[in-house]
């Protein structure tokens, strides 16, 4: 497994500000719209392309087009749907698969809810959305699920990252044989007793979208 930390001054700006408690929805909202286009511009620096002849107004030539089959973007319902749009900007060909996952607040175990994938990804390049890495435990789920069905390119794009999660992804992923590539914005000091990143950002799910029941 392959960690990519972006290291930019907009991102740092961006995600300085969402960490921010005074830092509303709608505000949060916008600034995980804004990092996920600057954290997709890396994350897809491995996106397939095929050679592909034009005709410029001056002459012909060859460049790339996107391959098919077309990537499958996964957001990680509820927090992984704010990431969304920032990344089908950067690849609104790309098709959108969905997996509803929730953590249990006591035990720290993910369970999957919902699921809305195709049933066959051989040969799919997979971008996974989720804000939060913390214990590791909803994105290794994830991933099982696309390996399973074939995919055989992975890559996680996470706003904030924990180092007790990446390391039991990377623990995880022993005897995996796909590419699995998280790429992040921070990673944060630790994990606190609630399994909580600090400093964090608190609940991401909440802070788009409110309290959940
Ligand atoms: O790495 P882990 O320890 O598994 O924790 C990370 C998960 O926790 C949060 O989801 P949550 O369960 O709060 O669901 P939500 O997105 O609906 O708020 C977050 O969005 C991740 O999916
Ligand atoms: O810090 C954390 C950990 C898990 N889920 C969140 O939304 N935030
Ligand atoms: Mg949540």
């Amino acid at each position: 497994m392959r960690t990519h930390v972006v290291d930019h001054p907009l991102v740092a700006h961006k995600l300085t500000r969402l960490r921010d408690e005074t830092t509303d929805s709608p505000t949060f909202r916008a600034l995980a719209d804004e990092l996920v286009t600057l954290l997709a511009y890396e994350a897809t620096r491995e996106v397939r392309v095929e050679s592909h002849d034009i005709v410029t107004p001056v002459a012909p030539t060859t460049g790339v087009h996107l391959a098919r089959p077309a990537p499958l973007v996964v957001p990680i319902l509820r927090a992984g749907l704010g990431m969304l749009d920032g990344m089908m900007r950067l690849l609104p060909t790309g098709e959108v698969g969905f997996l509803g996952m929730v953590r249990n607040e006591e035990t720290l175990e993910a369970t999957t809810y919902a699921e809305r994938l195709p049933e066959d990804l051989s040969g799919r390049q997979c971008y996974v959305l989720d804000p939060m890495l913390a214990t590791g435990g909803t994105l290794a789920a994830a991933i099982r699920f696309l390996v399973d069905r074939g995919a055989d390119h992975i890559t996680c794009i996470t706003l904030l990252s924990a180092p007790e999660g990446l390391a039991k992804l990377e623990a995880g992923l022993a005897g995996v044989d796909v590419p699995v590539t998280v790429v992040t914005a921070a990673v944060d000091e630790r994990l606190n007793e609630h399994g909580y990143i600090v400093p964090g950002l608190g609940d991401a799910g909440d802070r788009l979208y409110g309290l959940a029941q």
